[in-house]
């Protein structure tokens, strides 16, 4: 079994104790269930921000412990005042190191877009999304069928969310694209080896419609790759591991727009 075969097996025994435990009826009673979202397109396209989503990652199947020591509240907080356009949370606890209550933190700390990551297999993780406070979800077209993303997509549509659709090729974008799509990111790391090369979104690029955002994701470490995908026409940067593998994220960040 490769790693993203083991990380959907987990997923479906956690979402399974999940419904178990926290009904439909109590998400929808959460705080933040009820809520004005924020618009990821706002926030990438707004001149006075950077265009990257910043990502808040204490561990990863690949590197192992990125950082385990830095609090949400210090990281997301930094993130938002360096310009960040939206931030990145992991939920996923077992290959992660990542909790639901980290987004309802960031959510809380925060006024930018949250997205939930994670990987989103039934419809209750959407629900538990937004009632988590996330504004958008990611959906990976390497682990979900065309039918499912259509559905899943039009259920966070129907709830205000935002949809970023993760691909690594062009076989996955081609199936997989739907009009209840807001974004759509090329990941630069193949989930299924780990290997990385950022020529994945140069490759892309050209075949996402311009009805979505683009989003470069994965393995971006300085300035001057960011300037050459916004030249191929990247409006967005998910940042991770560069940021969270400093002692302090917060001061990484600053440093790193510096360069923009
Ligand atoms: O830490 P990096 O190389 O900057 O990557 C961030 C982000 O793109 C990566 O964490 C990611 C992309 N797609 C995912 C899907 C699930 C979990 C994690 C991811």
């Amino acid at each position: 079994m490769n790693i993203l075969d083991k990380i959907v097996a987990n997923k479906k025994k956690e979402v399974a104790y999940s419904k178990n435990r926290t009904s439909y009826t109590k998400l929808e009673e959460s705080e933040y269930f009820h809520r004005d979202v924020y618009s990821f397109k706002d926030f990438l396209l707004d001149e006075n921000r950077t265009g990257i989503i910043a990502e808040f990652k204490r561990k990863s199947p690949s590197k192992g412990i990125i950082n385990d020591k830095v609090t949400v509240k210090e990281v997301t907080t930094a993130y938002a005042a360096a310009g960040a356009s939206a931030l990145s949370v992991l939920t996923d606890k077992q290959f992660f190191m990542g909790r639901k209550a980290d987004v309802m933190r960031a959510r809380k700390l925060n006024t930018i877009p949250v997205l939930r990551k994670d990987f989103m297999i039934d419809e209750y993780q959407v629900i538990e999304a937004k009632a988590i406070g996330a504004d958008i979800i990611l959906l990976i077209a390497a682990i979900l069928t065309p039918a499912e993303i259509q559905t899943m997509a039009s259920l966070a549509k129907s709830l205000g969310l935002n949809v970023l659709l993760e691909v690594h090729n062009l076989e996955e974008l081609e199936r997989s694209i739907n009009p209840n799509l807001d974004a759509i990111g090329v990941n630069n790391r193949n989930l299924a080896d780990f290997t990385v090369s950022v020529e994945t979104s140069f490759q892309l690029a050209k075949h996402i419609p311009d009805e979505f955002l683009k989003i470069s994701e994965s393995a971006i470490s300085n300035t001057e790759v960011i300037k050459q995908l916004k030249q191929a026409g990247f409006n967005g940067f998910l940042i991770g591991e560069n940021f969270m593998k400093e002692e302090n994220p917060g001061a990484a960040i600053r440093e790193f727009v510096k360069g923009l």
